[in-house]
């Protein structure tokens, strides 16, 4: 297995417990870890993989089109669509907001899961 990483994705997301964050959508930053198949590589072809750009796409539609009260359920809803719909064998995804709380720079959840 190959992996493919995505760091620092900034998108405007839905997601938070307060009145000001159902509001308005806030920034937040996504790193995301997530295997491919590595037949990809041998064979030079895109079909053979997960396209990291449809990925990134797929992300910033979904999160402008729902919202999460917590980060930890905004995070296992990407999971579930890269196993389900990328058919990603393993993903690993840390999602963090920045600057909500006075003191701390970046505030989050960390979710690594597998494929049964
Ligand atoms: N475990 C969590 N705790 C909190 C979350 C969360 O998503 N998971 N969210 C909030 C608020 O939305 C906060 O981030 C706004 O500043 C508080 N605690």
């Amino acid at each position: 297995m190959d992996f493919i990483f995505i760091e620092e994705l900034r998108v405007e997301a839905n997601v938070g417990i307060y009145p000001r964050e159902r509001a308005a959508p806030q920034t937040i930053e996504i790193n995301l870890t997530f295997g491919v198949p590595d037949e990809a590589a041998r064979d030079d072809d895109i079909a053979k993989t997960i396209d990291y750009a449809d990925v990134i796409g797929r992300i910033r539609r979904e999160l402008e089109a729902h919202h999460f009260n917590l980060l930890e359920t905004l995070g296992e809803f990407v999971i579930a669509l890269m196993l389900d719909e990328f058919k990603a064998p393993w993903v690993k995804i840390s999602i963090a907001k920045i600057g909500v709380m006075k003191g701390v720079h970046r505030v989050g959840v960390q979710i690594e899961r597998a494929r049964s």
